[in-house]
This record gives structure tokens, sequence and C-alpha cells, in this order.
């Protein structure tokens, strides 16, 4: 029996086999290519959702967001003002009419001190801060009670130095700190709506020099959220006036309202003076300092004659 050959059609030619593997190849090959474009459409849209969704919660003032109200390039003429609700810790200390805040809120001017003015303070402060010195990052010295930061602790400098005191410190210093504490006491009073003659300068009052040295002590974390009436009781009105420039003398170091609906930034400026009032509409802190070396002076007034203070005056020395 002769066994027939016939062509059988399941079986293909090799060549069939290799146009077979071409084309499967291929295949593989386009759907691999579709898959990495899909992939990267996907991608391109996430990219698109997400700048969305970040737009979107920019746009809608989320509380973490920090909006400047007054940036260091800015020369600010009339005083920008931005009231606030004030808080209920008035209530709890007796009201002086014409001068306990009724209108709350923060304001920035910066030609109430002049630059000239600003820096023969920042002179004082530096020639002051020479003496001693904290070990960590904030120094302070009160010309009013003599406290200056010395290591770890505090020394009088009236005490300490004695009339040495007169080869560091001038009567035109106290006459300087004197004017601009009378120019800022006005501005609060225009700006509030007050009697400047209800308000008093009270105590605490000094100048802070700050830097990124580490903290040595609890003296040193400048940087912990606050309210002035809290923290020195008897404050009604704060105002902090820059001696140096946030940017050129300083990075970090900017001040912070924290309100609840999202943090309100002031960068220092020389000469520019904020103020404030002191209950907790105004809660705030000071950013660290990461470069630098930043000095301000702290000038705060209070309704209560009971804790007026007298301007600082020159130690008079015995002969
Ligand atoms: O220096 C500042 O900007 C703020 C200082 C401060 O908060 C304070 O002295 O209570
Ligand atoms: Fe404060």
């Amino acid at each position: 029996m002769t066994v027939q050959r016939r062509g059988n059609p399941k079986v293909p030619d090799a060549n069939g086999i290799e146009k077979k593997i071409k084309r499967g190849n291929a295949l593989r090959q386009a759907s691999a290519w579709r898959g990495s474009r899909s992939s990267l459409l996907m991608l391109l849209a996430l990219a698109v959702i997400l700048c969305t969704l970040t737009w979107l919660y920019l746009a809608s003032g989320d509380p973490y967001i920090t909006a400047t109200l007054v940036r260091q390039s800015e020369v600010v003429l009339q005083p920008k003002v931005y009231t606030v609700q004030c808080s209920e810790d008035y209530d709890n200390y007796q009201r002086y009419p014409g001068c306990t805040p009724q209108t709350c809120g923060r304001a920035f001017v910066d030609n109430t001190v002049t630059r000239e003015e600003a820096m023969s303070l920042r002179r004082l402060a530096e020639r002051g801060m020479a003496l001693a010195g904290s070990d960590g990052g904030a120094s302070i010295l009160d010309l009013h009670s003599g406290a200056l930061s010395m290591g770890k602790q505090f020394v009088n400098i009236y005490r300490y130095f004695g009339e040495e005191i007169s080869d560091v410190f001038s009567e035109k210093d106290f006459s300087l700190y004197r004017e601009v504490r009378g120019r800022i006491q006005a501005v609060i009073a225009k700006t509030f709506e007050l009697d400047p003659s209800l308000l008093y300068l009270t105590k605490p009052t000094f100048f802070s020099r700050i830097n990124s040295t580490e903290a040595k002590t609890q003296h040193d974390e400048y940087w912990h959220p606050h309210i002035d009436k809290v923290t020195y009781g008897s404050f009604d009105y704060t105002s902090l006036l820059y001696l140096s420039d946030y940017g050129t003398d300083f990075t970090g170091g900017r001040f912070i309202f924290m309100d609840s609906n999202g943090n309100h930034t002031v960068e220092p400026r020389a000469g520019r003076v904020s103020f404030f009032s002191s209950g907790s509409e105004n809660l705030h802190r000071v950013e660290q300092v990461s470069w630098g070396t930043r000095y301000a002076i702290t000038v705060s007034f209070t309704c209560d004659p009971a804790h007026a203070i007298a301007d600082p005056t020159m130690p008079v020395t015995s002969v």
C-alpha cells in the first residue's frame, strides 16, 4: 500500500511559522507600547488631578497655609492695619475707657522710626550685649531693669558694671529711646483710636538679639507660640521695633501670627514698627533664625496705671 502524501493544512510551512512568530511579536510589541502609553497617560492624568487639588487647596485658604502680611522690601508709609475680633481675655481685667482694646488687630508702619534711628538703637544694643550675652541663641538687654543675658543667666548691668556703664551708653541713647517710645505710643493710640495719655509704658521693655546658636537654657527658646497678655501680664498693646533686615542681616526669624484660618507672617525690616493688641486674638511666635543675627526692641503699653514704668534713664553714679 502506498502511502499517499497529502498536504496537511494544519502543519504550516516554515515561512508561515516565521510569519506567525513575527506577527505575534509585533502584536506583543504594540500591546506593550499601548501599555506604556496608557501608563504615561495615567501618570499625566494623576499629575493634572494633583495640580488641580493643590490649586483648590491653596485657593480655599487652608488653615496651614502661610500668607505674608508685610514683606521686608515693602515700605509702609501709612499704618497697614488688619483688624481681628478681640478675644475675651480683656473681660478678666479691669476696663480702662479710652485705652482697653475695643478694636483689636495688628498694624505695621515703616516711617514712625527712621532707619538711621533704628541703626543707632542697634549699635546701642550691640555695645550693651558685647558686655556679656547668652551662651545660647537669644540675648536680651533691658535698659529699664538693667537685666542682661550672661551665659546661662542674667546680670544687672547697672550693678555689675557700675560706673563703667557710662562708657557704653550715653544720655543721647536714653533720649533716643524716649523719643522713639513716644512716637510708637502716638501711632498706637491713633491707629486704635485711643487717648495716648491713657497708655503707659510697661515692663519688660528690652532689646533682643537672636541667632541660630543652639539653645542652652529655656530663655534661649524664643520660638514658642505665646500670648503676650498671658506671658507678661500687664501688656495691652505690644510693639516691636525691628533693628535689622530679614533676608540680608538674617534668614528665618519672621514673626508669625497663628490665626485659626492660617499663619500670617511679618518680615522684619530695620525701622519697622509692628504693633498689636496683646490678647489671645494675637497668638504668635518667632520663626527660628537660620542664618545671621536679628535685633529688635519690645516696647509695650498697659492701660493700668499701676503697671506703668518710667522711661529708662542713665543711672546716677555717685562721685
Ligand atoms: O521679636 C519679635 O518679633 C517678637 C518677640 C515677642 O514675641 C515678644 O517679645 O514677646
Ligand atoms: Fe510676644
